[in-house]
């Protein structure tokens, strides 16, 4: 492992993952890798998550070539110097924000979405100029293989490589020196990449997960919410750490609810949810296990069969649930959801507040006021109002966790800037000493003074005043000049 992120290190060193040139044509090879070899990238999801291929497609494949694009479309500008606001003493001088890149960055990815959580660090740590090492999970194992054989084809493999394993590997990784770490997984987990960076300081993004609540106003379109809901938990059979965890509500909407899921189950899957090509299986035993284990004592209202053969859990809906049960202390990443009645939106709001802060947060309402409310009022990594999911979709938004769910963003822009240093510069040419007085020991009240002028008067005054403004400061200098 030292040796690999070592040869990493030369090549970053060698300056050749800096130009833009190269950015952009090692992004268009990642392109081409995901057009060209499609069908193994999808078998190999779909193998992992007992999923459809089209489904493959539509919720990891589409945002990476979106990323991508967007890296294509917006990379000259997101990696060119930014001009920064002087102050009077280097108004003659140049100020600018350079990004510039990390250096070597590791990036561990989960299983629920493997392609997806791995490929979209990638795609911003290659435009930010950086070195990268992958580390899929391995209990998305097909995709894993599939990766590691395909990007050495594609990819520099100087610059960037691939470590397949489980936690030994993924152990040793943690103690070499990397420059940046994203780690998407569970919060357990989360503090362990934390502990091991803290020994080299390098700085951390942790995509985490957490219990995403869903707020239902009775001022609201129940089937439309309902619909939308249902879409988003049963997702990848709940295996989607924005999946709304949990739904918050008026008791008297309770049964309206499960009503309007249980059809919307129906018009999704059929009668037949086992035999429908989107409708995923539970990714291995233990978290089948473990989902058995939230059922115990709920009153199942609607779902609840299984099958540990084929890890088959059906589309589930828990009510009269009790917070304090064991449903409710961790997050479920599993299609279980429970109803937990609520007086109103302020009790809601307190629900929410009185636990860890998560990375999802959705509220259903005609009222947006209300809507805002609940956003002003709680916190989480990402909200949606009236939907599920759908901001991780808008790559102009950050995308992470705040609190428990995590720290850091990537996305789009974001993405290019967790990977980037944001350089300040300052050029100053060898003129201007008289002023400069001011800054040169012995120190004396009146150079106190002439420095307060300086630094701390604010001019925003148009062009005219900024003439004039200047004209002042030349006077001033040369007063300045005199006196001291
Ligand atoms: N915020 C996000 O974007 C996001 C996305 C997906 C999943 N998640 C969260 O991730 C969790 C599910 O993922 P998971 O944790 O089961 O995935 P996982 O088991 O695949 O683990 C994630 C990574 O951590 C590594 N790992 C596991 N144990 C380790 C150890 N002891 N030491 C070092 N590395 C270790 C694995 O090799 C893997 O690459 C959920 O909580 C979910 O909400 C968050
Ligand atoms: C017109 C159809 C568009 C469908 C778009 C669906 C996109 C869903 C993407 C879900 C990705 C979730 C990623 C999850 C991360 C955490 O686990």
């Amino acid at each position: 492992m030292e040796r690999q992120v070592l040869r990493l290190r030369q090549a970053f060193r060698s300056g050749r993952s800096r130009p833009l040139r190269f950015r952009l044509q090692q992004l268009e090879a990642l392109r081409r890798m995901v057009q060209e070899r499609e069908k193994e990238i999808l078998a190999a999801i779909a193998a992992d998550l007992s999923k459809s291929e089209l489904n493959a497609y539509s919720h990891e494949v589409i945002t990476i070539l979106g990323e991508i694009d967007f890296m294509l479309g917006n990379l000259p500008e997101l990696a060119s110097a930014r001009p920064a606001k002087k102050n009077l003493l280097t108004m003659m001088d140049e100020a600018y924000v350079q990004p510039e890149p990390l250096g070597v960055v590791l990036i561990i990815g989960a299983w629920n979405y493997p392609f997806v959580l791995t490929m979209q660090p990638l795609v911003g740590a290659i435009a930010a100029g950086n070195a990268a090492i992958v580390k899929p999970s391995e209990l998305s194992e097909n995709t894993a293989k599939i990766l590691a054989e395909l990007l050495p084809q594609y990819l520099d493999q100087d610059l960037y490589a691939i470590v397949n394993g489980g936690i030994p590997e993924t152990t040793e990784l943690l103690k070499q020196r990397f420059d940046h770490i994203l780690y998407t997984g569970n919060t357990a987990v989360g503090k362990i990449v934390m502990e091991a960076a803290a020994k080299h300081l390098t700085p951390v993004t942790l995509e985490l997960g957490g219990k995403s609540p869903c707020y239902i106003d009775r001022d609201c379109d129940l089937d439309v919410a309902c619909r939308r809901i249902a879409w988003g938990k049963y997702m990848n059979c709940g295996q989607t750490c924005i999946a709304p965890d949990y739904i918050l509500c008026e008791a008297s909407l309770q049964n309206q609810i499960v009503q309007k899921i249980k059809e919307t189950v129906k018009d999704f899957y059929g009668e037949n949810i086992k035999a429908s090509p989107d409708y995923e299986r539970i990714i291995n035993l233990r978290h089948f296990k473990r989902l058995q284990s939230l059922l115990k004592g709920q009153r199942i209202a609607f779902g609840g069969e299984m099958d540990e053969a084929t890890r088959y859990l059906a589309p589930t809906i828990l009510t009269d649930v009790d917070p304090n049960s064991k449903v409710m202390q961790e997050e479920i990443f599993g299609p279980i959801l429970p109803i937990v009645s609520v007086k109103n939106v302020d009790e809601a709001i307190n629900f929410i507040n009185d636990r860890e802060k998560p990375l999802a947060l959705y509220v259903f309402s005609r009222n947006n006021k209300l809507i805002k409310r609940v956003i002003d009022e709680t916190s989480s990594g990402g909200v949606t109002g009236n939907d599920v999911i759908m901001h991780f979709t808008v790559n102009s938004l950050p995308f992470g966790g705040v609190g428990a769910s995590g720290m850091g963003a990537y996305h789009g822009k974001y993405s290019f800037d967790t990977f980037s240093h944001q350089r300040p510069c300052l050029l100053k040419g060898l003129k201007g000493e008289s002023v400069n007085k001011l800054r040169y020991p012995p120190n004396s009240e009146s150079k106190v003074s002439w420095a307060k002028f300086f630094l701390l008067k604010q001019f925003n005054k148009g062009r005219l005043g900024m003439l004039l403004f200047v004209c002042l400061v030349a006077v001033a200098a040369v007063i300045v000049k005199d006196q001291l």
